[in-house]
């Protein structure tokens, strides 16, 4: 490939005391790529993307984003980010346009542009009707949406999404599917960190495989099951156990067919 890489990751190295969470990472991230980053529980998937979306401000080695070193701009970099958080609490006394104008400020985005922005992608996740009712009444899939949407709400460059999916119905996982495909036709690149191996194989251009903070592969998911079949049948039999085969798990998974 002879495009600039939109990221580039040289030698990134993450201790948490004594343990090294992330060992000399190096990778080119290329523009509108689907990335779908995978490892066990562990492996060191959240830390990388937190470093990458500036969360983690003390690692070693060097993030560049659209050439600009993450040490010497991190706040030009986070916006050019969105980031839906594994597990992420919502602040539900709120509602969805109160909590998406906050979000959308600390971007610094322009009042109209951001109502009208908000108005519309909550009535393009189906919340139209909902957008002023107070969140402590919305279901979780509900609530999961409206985190979603404040990923995107300053329409960034790169958004990175960790386990978007973790506790959510098949419904959720259509619309994730969805909303994948329309980003990436917009031409976003998109990093998204899953346990679900079969998910991440539908949606993604690109995967890696992360073991002990390793990348350990790096290709097409087919060139990943040619040579590291073993592997994958390891840590997805091990990771997911018995849910795979569970009624819910197969309800999502058939999402995708
Ligand atoms: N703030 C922290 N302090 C100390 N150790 C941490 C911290 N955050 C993560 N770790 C450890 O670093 C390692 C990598 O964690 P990380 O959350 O990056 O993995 P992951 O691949 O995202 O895992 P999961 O799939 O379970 O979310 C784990 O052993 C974890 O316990």
């Amino acid at each position: 490939m002879t495009e600039t890489p939109l990221i580039q990751i040289r030698n990134l190295s993450k201790s948490y005391g004594q343990k090294q969470v992330l060992k000399n990472l190096s990778l080119d991230i290329y523009p509108g790529q689907v990335i779908g980053y995978i490892g066990p529980n562990g492996a060191g998937k959240s830390t990388t993307v937190k470093i990458l979306t500036g969360l983690i401000p003390d690692f070693e080695g060097e993030v560049l984003v659209e050439g600009i070193s993450m040490a010497k701009d991190p706040l030009a970099i986070k916006k050019l980010f969105g980031y839906v958080p594994e597990n992420a609490e919502i602040y539900d006394v709120l509602t969805p346009m109160e909590y998406l104008d906050f979000i959308g400020k600390l971007y610094g985005m322009e009042e109209n542009a951001l109502q009208e922005r908000a108005r519309k992608l909550l009535a393009a996740f189906g919340l139209g009707v909902n957008a002023d009712d107070r969140m402590d009444t919305f279901s979780k899939g509900m609530k999961q949406k409206v985190l979603l949407i404040a990923g995107i709400i300053h329409n960034p460059r790169i958004i990175i999404l960790d386990e978007p999916l973790s506790g959510l119905d098949a419904n959720a996982v259509i619309m994730i599917k969805e909303l994948i495909t329309r980003l990436s036709k917009e031409g976003k690149t998109i990093f998204y960190c899953s346990h679900m191996m079969d998910v991440v194989e539908k949606v993604s251009d690109r995967i890696l495989l992360i073991n002990k903070g390793e990348i350990i592969a790096d290709g097409t998911f087919e060139s990943l099951k040619q040579n590291h079949s073993d592997t994958l049948e390891r840590i997805f039999s091990k990771l997911t156990g018995r849910e795979d085969t569970s009624s819910e798990t197969d309800a999502i998974i058939n999402a995708f067919d």
